[in-house]
């Protein structure tokens, strides 16, 4: 009977999950995804050797969610559990707070005390948490271990995570956090294989999904990010508006006497390429789309990331490399092309046949900067990290 890692990685618009045999090395027995949450669901399970194992589809609709997403793969994996001694699950858990710096083991207070930050990811946070209760409450002996997409950039400096806000608000805790800290810490780890150059040196990690930011990793370390005290913060993206003049909330609670809640369903579900477009949140939507709204909201996306690109160089005082990775960056060739034209000032020349073929290297041989195509896996990166731990503590060979 082998022993098996299963790993949870709940996305704003996706759930994807990964089991790893432990020989005792990580090996990966399965991985899929239901994507296209509140859009147009879509399942499938791989091998190891991407073979696919099962696949489903869902009718069109925004009632198909987070939750019915993880009711359908708690009964897939019921049968995938046979043969095989489930040692540990490992969580994405996307915000981790001031206290959560590095991945830890679940226990009732520490679920208590994640909880508390649901308020500052709530496209997130709740479906984080929601199987590692249920397994608490079904599994108590089973270790769980929350991996958090904010532990990356805690080495960042102060000044990089504060705000410009008095200590006494600072201090509790109001501060630049940044997000997909696993994908980053993923390719951080496997750039070098591919450019040891850049791996010593400066590079942007463009992480473009339904939820896009920037890193700026200098010699393997987030030194900044687009990201901020939550996941709103930074790009526009499928449906979040991204930066926002603080001044903007004052004027629709003033003006249009909107409330909290009121105000929190615009930002997060009703606006990025959703609320601009008119048209949807997903981006092959857009690409597909004859409707100027859509051009107009990818305009603006690719505009966001050129501007927050040379923010990101001026932290790194240069540039060395861009890898684009997530669901955007890794499969939308055109938008990688725009992208890499707003950048051409920075010393970047696309090779467009290499780009339109997915690269992994997708920059012209003279371009100064080297452009790359990466796969994330935040699920490679969350079993690391729950065997680790689970090592460190005695709790598997
Ligand atoms: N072939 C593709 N072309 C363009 N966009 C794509 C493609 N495949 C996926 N995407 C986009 O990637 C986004 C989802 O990215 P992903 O990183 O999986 O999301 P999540 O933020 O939920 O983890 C969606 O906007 C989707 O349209
Ligand atoms: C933090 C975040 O936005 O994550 P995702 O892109 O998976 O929604
Ligand atoms: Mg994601």
């Amino acid at each position: 009977m082998s022993r098996l890692i299963l790993v949870l990685n709940a996305g704003s618009s996706s759930l994807k999950f990964s089991a790893f045999t432990v020989e005792p090395q990580l090996r990966l027995a399965v991985r899929g995804q239901i994507e296209g949450l509140y859009t147009a669901g879509k399942f499938k399970a791989l091998n190891a050797d991407g073979v696919e194992l099962a696949s489903r589809q869902w009718a069109p609709t925004t009632v198909f969610g987070h939750e019915e997403a993880l009711a359908f793969l708690a009964e897939y994996l019921r049968g995938f559990g046979d043969g095989h001694e489930l040692i540990a699950v490992g969580h994405r858990v996307v915000h981790g707070g001031m206290t959560c710096r590095e991945p830890v083991r679940i226990t009732p207070d520490v679920v208590s005390a994640l909880e508390k930050l649901s308020p500052l990811a709530p496209l997130h946070q709740p479906h984080n948490l929601k199987p590692i209760e249920i397994l608490l409450a079904s599994r108590p002996g089973l270790p769980q271990v929350a991996c958090f997409d904010t532990a990356f950039h805690r080495g960042q400096s102060d000044v990089v995570q504060s705000f410009a806000l008095p200590p006494e608000i600072t201090d509790r805790g109001v501060r630049r956090y940044g997000f997909h800290g696993l994908s980053y810490e993923h390719i951080a780890r496997v750039l070098p294989e591919h450019d040891p150059k850049a791996a010593r040196g400066r590079t942007v990690v463009a992480h473009l999904g339904n939820g896009s930011s920037l890193c700026a990793i200098d010699a393997g370390r987030s030194v900044a990010s687009t990201m901020g005290f939550t996941a709103v913060d930074g790009l526009p993206m499928g449906t979040r508006c991204g930066s926002l003049d603080p001044g903007v909330i004052l004027y629709l609670m003033d003006e249009l006497k909107m409330d909290t809640r009121a105000i929190e369903t615009l930002i997060y579900k009703q606006s990025g390429l959703l609320g601009v477009s008119g048209v949807s949140s997903d981006m092959r939507t857009l690409l597909d789309s004859e409707d100027p709204r859509a051009r107009f909201a990818v305009d603006l996306f690719v505009h966001r990331i050129g501007r927050e690109m040379g923010s990101l160089v001026a932290a790194m005082q240069g540039l060395d490399a861009i890898v684009f990775t997530a669901g955007i960056g890794e499969h939308a060739s055109w938008i990688r092309e725009q992208v890499c034209r707003e950048a051409a000032w920075l010393g970047v020349e696309l090779d467009a046949a290499a780009n339109r073929s997915g690269g992994p290297r997708i920059s012209a041989a003279d371009s100064r900067v080297a452009v790359w195509v990466l796969p994330t896996d935040e699920e490679g990166m969350i079993a690391r990290h729950t065997l680790a731990l689970l090592r460190d503590t005695g709790g598997a060979a």
